[in-house]
């Protein structure tokens, strides 16, 4: 992919963040499950698939996935310039970090993978801003302060929006997405290890639906 701008970068992590409440958070671990869980989660109303790189086969997963209608597919746990070299290649159209380094920022500009970066506090809100990120993720949201603490950062830093991901579930979203600034929210929830093991795709179905239909950004 060409270079990417971290202005472009933030234009199109609004625009995903803004397809649906919740961007569901994937352990993939049996190849056998990717399309199966992608199309349920696609069919229970969250099109954005966020797989995170910390399985064996996390990368032919983001490439399964990216040939389902309707979805548009990420890669998670972005640490590493070859891990975003690797999800480039995989499909992956956009990438996301549990917290933000310049190399891995400069490794996402240059192969032009649009990064929604991790910040969990204020200062490390204001230097992903100081490189053009207006968009970030609130990681590990419930462990860092939670909403009382993003709700704290919207006054000060009102240019900069956030997808709360780590600890959030279907009790606690929406107190995150009624704050002027919360895109969206990220969440295992909706897909949980024993339903993708047992194959139980109607279950991930409905928790994607309740996801889907209860939660307004
Ligand atoms: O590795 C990453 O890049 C991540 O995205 C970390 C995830 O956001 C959390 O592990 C999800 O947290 P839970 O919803 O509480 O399970």
């Amino acid at each position: 992919m060409a270079r990417i701008s971290a202005q472009d970068a933030s234009k199109r992590t609004v625009e995903i963040c803004e397809l649906a409440p919740v961007v569901p958070v994937l352990i993939v671990e049996d190849i056998t499950t990717a399309a199966d869980l992608g199309n349920a989660l696609i069919a229970g109303g969250l099109p954005v698939l966020e797989v995170t790189l910390r399985s064996e086969c996390a990368l032919d997963a983001i490439k399964a996935m990216s040939e389902l209608d309707c979805g548009v597919v990420g890669a998670g746990t972005l640490i590493t310039p070859q891990d975003v070299k690797n999800a480039v290649a995989a499909g992956a159209k956009f990438g996301v970090s549990p917290g933000a380094t310049d190399i891995l920022i400069d490794a996402c500009e240059a192969e032009g993978l649009p990064l929604l970066a991790g910040a969990a506090s204020a200062t490390e809100a204001m230097r992903l801003l100081e490189r053009g990120y207006t968009m970030q993720k609130f990681f590990p949201a419930e462990a860092a302060g939670g909403a009382p603490l993003l709700k704290s950062l919207a006054s000060p830093l009102p240019q900069i929006s956030f997808c709360p991901t780590g600890g959030v579930s279907l009790s606690n979203a929406q107190t995150y997405l009624d704050l002027p600034n919360v895109r969206c929210v990220g969440g295992s929830w909706v897909a949980p290890s024993d339903a993708i093991k047992a194959k139980d795709w109607a279950k991930v179905q409905e928790l994607a639906s309740a996801a889907a239909t209860k939660l307004h950004a």
